[in-house]
């Protein structure tokens, strides 16, 4: 089964969570250890990625553990085309809608779109979308991000990607954000669209993970969380939540 498929399967049950490892974080035996952690606990993929610092070799090493430790799809979610790796199930290829630059919008899916059919990656098409603060994603994507307040603004770029074709939106506050996508932009661009809508920056416990599922989102995803020392109860709470 495709790994889309999978994942519109197992969203019939209910939200999703998603672990995102960033292979600049720790070295590929802590991420496969990370992985195996996330699994036991019922992630339902693991995300590979970083806004800065992801090498061919850093790439290929990390998701080489995480294959070797999880029973989960492993989706890379890139940064820029320079990186790409066969050891990963799937590819977000993604466009970044509110950035102010071709390069994100559309080159780097140029540049690396020859890659990505010959390795034979399964494409998983997403419009991403920075939401205020945006934090480093915002700034290396140069976006122009979306005001906390405008919630009508962020479902226009949702619906645009929806009718450009893309199969999922991406609602992102930024890696470590201080607060994560306001619930009522959640829910106000989950009925403007059709499609999957996934959540990610900021979400750092188990009430934050559950306004955002509650909001509407049907994919919450989680990166910094697994950073620090000690993150299994913390892990475990936030998918729990999302999962009653
Ligand atoms: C489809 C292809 C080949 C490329 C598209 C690339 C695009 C559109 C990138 C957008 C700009 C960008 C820098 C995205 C990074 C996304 C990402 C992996 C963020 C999460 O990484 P974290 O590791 O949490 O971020 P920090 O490094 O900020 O902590
Ligand atoms: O690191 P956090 O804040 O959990 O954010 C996750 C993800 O949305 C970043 O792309
Ligand atoms: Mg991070």
């Amino acid at each position: 089964m495709s790994v889309e498929d999978y994942l519109l399967q197992k969203l019939k049950t209910g939200a999703l969570h998603m672990t995102l490892i960033d292979p600049a974080s720790q070295d590929p035996a802590q991420a496969g250890k990370i992985a195996r952690d996330a699994c036991s606990l019922g992630t339902d993929a693991i995300m590979i990625g970083g806004s800065t610092g992801v090498t061919q070799e850093n790439l290929d090493q990390t998701a080489l553990e995480i294959k070797d430790n999880s029973d989960v799809p492993s989706i890379y979610f890139p940064s820029g085309a320079e990186a790409m790796s066969p050891h990963c199930d799937a590819i977000y290829f993604m466009s970044m809608l509110n950035s102010r630059s071709l390069d994100w919008v559309i080159r780097e899916q140029v540049a690396g779109a020859p890659a990505v059919k010959k390795l034979g990656l399964e494409p998983l098409s997403m419009g991403y979308i920075i939401v205020a603060p945006g934090m480093k994603v915002g700034e290396v994507g140069q976006a122009d991000v979306i005001p906390r307040d405008d919630p009508k603004l962020a479902a226009s770029y949702a619906m645009a990607g929806e009718l450009l074709g893309m199969r999922s939106i991406y609602l992102e506050a930024g890696s470590g954000a201080p607060a994560h996508v306001p619930s009522d932009m959640i829910s106000y661009v989950k009925k403007s669209i059709s499609v999957p809508l996934i959540v990610g920056g900021g979400i750092r416990d188990a009430e934050a993970a559950k306004e955002v599922k509650d909001a509407g989102a049907d994919v919450i995803v989680t990166g910094t969380i697994i950073e620090e020392n000690g993150y299994l109860s913390k892990l475990e709470s936030i998918i729990k939540s999302i999962k009653t």
